[in-house]
C-alpha cells in the first residue's frame, strides 16, 4: 500500500528541505528526535509487546534508531539494539550517547520477533557489503516484524535499484515524504506497506504521488459535444482502437467516432463510425472543430497508410494522445515532430517504446522528465510504477497497482480514458494522473484474471467513485 497524494523528494531534495528547517530554528536533534518518535510509535503499534531488535547504522539512520530505542525502552518494551559501526560526529553521535541499553555488534546479534532497520537510508552510496546484507536478510527472515525506518536499508533511495535489500520488510517508515526509491524499479517490491511520517518538513516539490481524481456530473444543460468529442483512429489491428474507444465512452465522453477505412461495425451502436478513403481524407475530418481530443497509435500498424495518418493528425492540430505504433513511428525524432506543434500532445510509452525513443539516463522519473522537456509533451511512461512528467517538472506516480494489468490490450484503454479526460477539458499532468487512476481502479474492480475488454465495463464504476 502506497499513500495518495504524498510528496516526493530525492536524497538531495530532503537535505534541502532540512537545511530550510534548521534555518528556521530548529535544531538537528530536534528534527532526529522528531524522526525518531515517529518509528518508535508505529513500532510500539506493530510490536504488540513483543521484543525488539533495533540495527542503528553510522549515519542519521541510525541516530534516528537510536531515539527510536530509548523511547521504546522508556515504554517499557524490551529493546535490544545492534550497532553497525561508530556513528558520525553530529546528532547521530549524540543520540547514541543517550542510549543506555543493551549493544551488541552485528555478527553477536541474535534474532528477535520485531526487527528495526536503521542501517542506511537516503545516505546509501554503494551496495551492501555482502557479510552485512547476509545477516541483515537473516535477521529479518527469522523477525515476524520488520520495520525500515525511512528507506529499507540496501535500496537506492532515488531510483529504486537493489543495492542488496532483503526480502520481507513489512513497514516502511517514509521521513518527511516518500523518496523515489519507495516507488519505482525494485523498491515496488521492497518496502511492504509504506507509511509516512510528518516530521515538520516543507515537501512540496511538483512531485507526488498520484490521487483521486474530482471528477463533475454533467451539469443540468450539457449536451453530447460539450461532454467532450473523441476521435480514434483505427489501422491495422483494428481491435485495439475498439478498445480506445469504448474506455472513452466509459469514462465519460459525451460523442466517440471510429475513424477508419472500413470502420468496425459491431459493438454498441453509440459508437459513432466515420470511414475515410485517403489520409487526406482523415486530415480533412479531423478539421471538425467539434471534436476536443485525438487517439493514435493503438493499433495503427507502421506500414501502409501508418505515416500519413500521423502527418494528418499533426496537421489537425487537436490535442492529441500517442500511443503504440505511433509512438515507434516517431521513434528517436519525438522531439523534432512535437517541438513544432501548438495543441497539446500526450505520449503513453511502456518502457520498451520509451527506451527505443529517449536515451535519458538518471532514476525513471528523471527519465520521464527529460523526455517530457524535450518533446514539450505530457508523458505517461507506463509500468507497475507509472510516472507522469509534464515539460513544466511536474510529476505524479502511480505505483503499486494491479498487476494483473499485465494483459494485452490494457494500454489501449488507458489511452482511451486518458482521450476522454482531455477531451472534457483536463489538462497535462493532471489529466493523465486522472486516467491513470481510472485505469488502476477499474483494474481492482475487475479482479484477478480480466481481460481488456472486461475492464471497460468497469470504468464507469470508477468514475463513479470520483464524483
Ligand atoms: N534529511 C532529513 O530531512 C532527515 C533525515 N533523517 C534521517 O537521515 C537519513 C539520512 O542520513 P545520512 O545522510 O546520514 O545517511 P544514512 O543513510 O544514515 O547513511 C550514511 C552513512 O552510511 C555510510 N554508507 C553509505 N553507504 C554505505 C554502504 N553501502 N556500506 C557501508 N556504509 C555506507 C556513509 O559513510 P561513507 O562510508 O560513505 O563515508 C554514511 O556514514 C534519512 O534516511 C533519515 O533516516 C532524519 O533524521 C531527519 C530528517
Ligand atoms: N505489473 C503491472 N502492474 C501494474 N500495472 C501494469 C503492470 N503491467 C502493465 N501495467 C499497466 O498496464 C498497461 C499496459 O499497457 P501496454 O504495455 O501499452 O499494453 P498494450 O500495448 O497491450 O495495451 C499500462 O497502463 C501499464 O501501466
Ligand atoms: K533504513
Amino acid at each position: 500500500m502506497i499513500p495518495a497524494n504524498a510528496p516526493i523528494l530525492t536524497a538531495e531534495q530532503m537535505v534541502d528541505a532540512e537545511q530550510a528547517v534548521f534555518a528556521s530554528g530548529v535544531s538537528q536533534d530536534e528534527l532526529m528526535e522528531r524522526a525518531g518518535e515517529a518509528v518508535a510509535r508505529e513500532t510500539a503499534r506493530f510490536a504488540m509487546g513483543r521484543p525488539i531488535l533495533i540495527l542503528a547504522g553510522p549515519g542519521n539512520n541510525g541516530g534516528d534508531a537510536y531515539v527510536a530505542a530509548r523511547l521504546l525502552q522508556r515504554e517499557g518494551l524490551d529493546v535490544s539494539v545492534v550497532a553497525t559501526g561508530a556513528p558520525k560526529a553530529g546528532a547521530a553521535e549524540r543520540m547514541q550517547a543517550l542510549w543506555h541499553g543493551a549493544t551488541t555488534s552485528l555478527y553477536a546479534a541474535r534474532p528477535r520477533p520485531v526487527l528495526v532497520d536503521g542501517l542506511f537510508g537516503t545516505g546509501l552510496m554503494r551496495p551492501l557489503e555482502r557479510g552485512l546484507a547476509a545477516v541483515f536478510a537473516d535477521l529479518c527472515a527469522q523477525a515476524e516484524f520488520t520495520l525500515s525506518i525511512d528507506v529499507p536499508s540496501g535500496l537506492d533511495s532515488d531510483t529504486g535499484a537493489d543495492l542488496g535489500a532483503p526480502a520481507g520488510i513489512d513497514v516502511t517508515l517514509a521521513l518527511g515524504a516518500l523518496k523515489p526509491g519507495h516507488l519505482l524499479d525494485a523498491g515496488l517490491e521492497r518496502c511492504g506497506r509504506i507509511l509516512l511520517a510528518d516530521i515538520g518538513i516543507d515537501s512540496d516539490t511538483g512531485w507526488r504521488t498520484a490521487g483521486r481524481p474530482q471528477l463533475v456530473t454533467p451539469h443540468a444543460h450539457s449536451h453530447k459535444y460539450s461532454r467532450g468529442l473523441v476521435v480514434v483512429i483505427e489501422g491495422a489491428m483494428p481491435g485495439a482502437a475498439r478498445l480506445s474507444a469504448l474506455a472513452a465512452m466509459t469514462a465519460g465522453s459525451g460523442y466517440v467516432v471510429l475513424a477508419g477505412e472500413k470502420p468496425w461495425q459491431g459493438g454498441p451502436d453509440a459508437l459513432v463510425r466515420r470511414a475515410f478513403g485517403t489520409s487526406t481524407d482523415l486530415a480533412e475530418f479531423l478539421e471538425w472543430d467539434r471534436i476536443d481530443a485525438v487517439v493514435l497509435g493503438p493499433g495503427l500498424g507502421r506500414d501502409g497508410n501508418a505515416d500519413g495518418y500521423l502527418r494528418a493528425a499533426f496537421a489537425a492540430e487537436k490535442p492529441l494522445i500517442l500511443d503504440g505504433d505511433a509512438l515507434s513511428l516517431l521513434g528517436t525524432n519525438a522531439a523534432s515532430w512535437l517541438q513544432s506543434r501548438q495543441a497539446p500532445t500526450w505520449l503513453t510509452p511502456h518502457s520498451g517504446e520509451f527506451d527505443r525513443m529517449f536515451g535519458f539516463d538518471g532514476s525513471k522519473i528523471e527519465r520521464t522528465l527529460a523526455a517530457a522537456r524535450a518533446t514539450g509533451a505530457t508523458i505517461v511512461h507506463k509500468g507497475a510504477d507509472t510516472v507522469m512528467a509534464s515539460p513544466k517538472g511536474a510529476v505524479r506516480v502511480l505505483a503499486g497497482g494491479s498487476s494483473w494489468l499485465s494483459t494485452a490490450g490494457t494500454g489501449d484503454v488507458l489511452a482511451g480514458v486518458l482521450a476522454a479526460q482531455v477531451a472534457q477539458g483536463s489538462k497535462g499532468v493532471q489529466a493523465a494522473e486522472a486516467a491513470a487512476w481510472l485505469h488502476g481502479r477499474a483494474a481492482r474492480l475487475a479482479g484477478p484474471a480480466f481481460y481488456a475488454d472486461d475492464m471497460i465495463k468497469h470504468i464507469s464504476e470508477a468514475v463513479g467513485e470520483c464524483l
